[in-house]
């Protein structure tokens, strides 16, 4: 049995704002299934704590950066937790990341280093009679990790996953003392980054394995296109960097069981759940397919192409129905496109139940991404029968079948994929698809395919074990 601390800003069902938080949630779960225990460090906000019930103070720490914290030990949702109780870094209004204005917090840096911090302790000296084998850190909140590892003399094998290689999590080289970190270290092979101190950095050059969540992602990273500054970086190790895509919990999407819709095993059940879907969003019925969408409103997410490509899908009698917020921008200029065209509809905010009811009640799911290193909103799409759109990149190439003629012709198809990621070539995606659409046999061929596909852990979490134990069995 080799036992992985995961050390992860947000984690399903107690913290959410993206992917990162389903895959933290849902792959210990699937790692337990090959022997494997996994913990979750996780940051104490106020939302974790509300939900956190019965704990055990397992460890006291009298600074914790800015003030005094304790480590507290529970279970929830069948996950083995620990949490920071620390109320001077996490026990806030507005977001996790962000303020209520949607800035970030000035104190980031020292409330993900804290967390990074309380990994490297317990990958020193266990907590509550268990110790780490392994400790796995997800994007840039645990990038410190090995830099306090090393500071502490810890060679527990670190793992580190980039699910999005935008977020750098950079602070001033002033903060150097406030972050607690080794000065002799502030150089290129460690966690400076053009003079600043990144802590994406600190984990990409500390890491004994770095994955990413799919292969073309993982390919994409080592380009200056899609690496972010961090390219140089990777192909220096790129003999240790592995594509390992996402899966999806198929207990919480599973369309024949979910209390959020009204259950089906065929996609003949669809059409109540549509019904539905169209009445919570006003929409009339139309000709052509029901598009729906459900993101964070980035640059990342192509919301920008979409309206500008949209004009295709709706002269010919298609629908978008779309939850996501975000940049303000882009929610104006969402909200401007409903308010002239009876058949888009926008709902801003965030709403997990409407986004089950959205996945069974679409026709289609819109994912056209400018990059995207897995994505989840097309496999859940695959597993409801709703056909996803997506651009041609990272982990949409990798988990969606275009339609293309050779696809159709061996009923293979699951998706459409668009390429280049531009408007007109998703205008063309979205003629295709009315197209499709149009034609009940080969649109219900491509559900039934789609319903089929393997969107779960089992594979991927195999991937993961496999790495666990080769590195722990490399131990001395
Ligand atoms: N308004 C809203 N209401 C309800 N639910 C909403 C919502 N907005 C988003 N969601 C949900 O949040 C999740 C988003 O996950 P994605 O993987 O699609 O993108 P994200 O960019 O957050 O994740 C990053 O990390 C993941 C995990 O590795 C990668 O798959 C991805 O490519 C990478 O960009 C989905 O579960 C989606 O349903």
């Amino acid at each position: 049995m080799t036992r992985i601390l995961f050390v992860v800003s947000e984690c399903a069902p107690l913290i959410k704002t993206g992917g990162l938080a389903d895959v933290a949630g849902a792959l210990p779960g699937a790692l337990a299934a090959y022997g494997d225990e996994v913990r979750v460090l996780l940051p104490g906000y106020r939302a974790v704590m509300a939900k956190l019930g019965k704990t055990k103070v397992l460890e006291t720490f009298d600074d914790l950066f800015g003030g005094p914290a304790r480590l507290r030990g529970g279970r929830v949702a069948g996950l083995d937790l620990l949490v920071i109780d620390a109320p001077h870094l996490y026990d806030r209004d507005g977001g996790i990341y962000v303020d209520a204005t949607e800035r970030d917090w000035p104190d980031n840096p020292e409330r993900f280093a804290a967390l990074s911090h309380v990994a490297a302790q317990v990958a020193k000296a266990g907590v509550g009679g268990w110790a780490p084998d392994i400790v796995h850190g997800h994007d840039w909140q645990a990038g410190l990790t090995p830099e306090y590892m090393h500071a502490t003399g810890t060679d527990v094998p670190f793992v580190f996953t980039v699910h999005n290689i935008a977020f750098h999590g950079n602070a001033p080289a002033a903060r150097m003392d406030s972050l607690r970190l080794n000065r002799a270290r502030f150089d290129a092979d460690h966690f400076e980054f053009w003079g600043q101190i990144s802590a994406l950095k600190s984990a990409l050059t500390g890491a004994a394995r770095i994955t990413t969540v799919s292969q073309t992602y993982a390919e994409e990273l080592l380009t200056p296109e899609f690496g972010m500054g961090m390219d140089g970086v990777l192909r220096h190790r790129q003999a240790d960097l592995v594509g390992i895509v996402n899966g999806i919990d198929l207990d919480v999407w599973n369309p024949a069981t979910d209390p959020n819709i009204k259950p089906y095993k065929g996609v003949a059940g669809k059409a109540l759940n549509k019904r539905a879907l169209q009445k919570t969003f006003g929409l009339g019925q139309v000709e052509g397919p029901l598009c729906v969408l459900v993101s964070r409103l980035t640059e990342q997410k192509g919301i920008d192409l979409l309206l500008e490509a949209l004009p295709t899908l709706l002269d010919r009698g298609g629908q978008l129905a779309l939850l996501g917020s975000g940049d303000p921008r882009l929610e104006v200029a969402l909200h401007e496109a409903a308010s002239t065209h009876a058949n888009i509809a926008v709902k801003i905010g965030y709403d997990e139940a409407l986004s089950h009811q959205m996945m069974a009640g679409g026709d289609a799911i819109l994912v056209p991404s400018r990059f995207e290193p897995c994505g989840l909103t097309q496999l859940y799409g695959l597993r409801y029968g709703t056909l996803p759109l997506v651009a041609l990149t990272g982990g949409l190439a990798d988990t969606v079948i275009n339609a293309s003629p050779a696809a159709l012709a061996r009923n293979a198809a699951t998706g459409l994929q668009f390429f280049p990621v531009t408007t007109p070539a998703l205008s063309n995606a979205f003629a295709r698809l009315c197209s499709l659409y149009a034609q009940p046999k080969v649109w219900k061929t491509m559900q039934a395919n789609a319903m089929k596909q393997p969107v779960g852990w089992e594979v991927s979490a195999a991937a993961y074990h496999d790495i666990y134990l080769s590195l722990s069995e490399a131990r001395p």
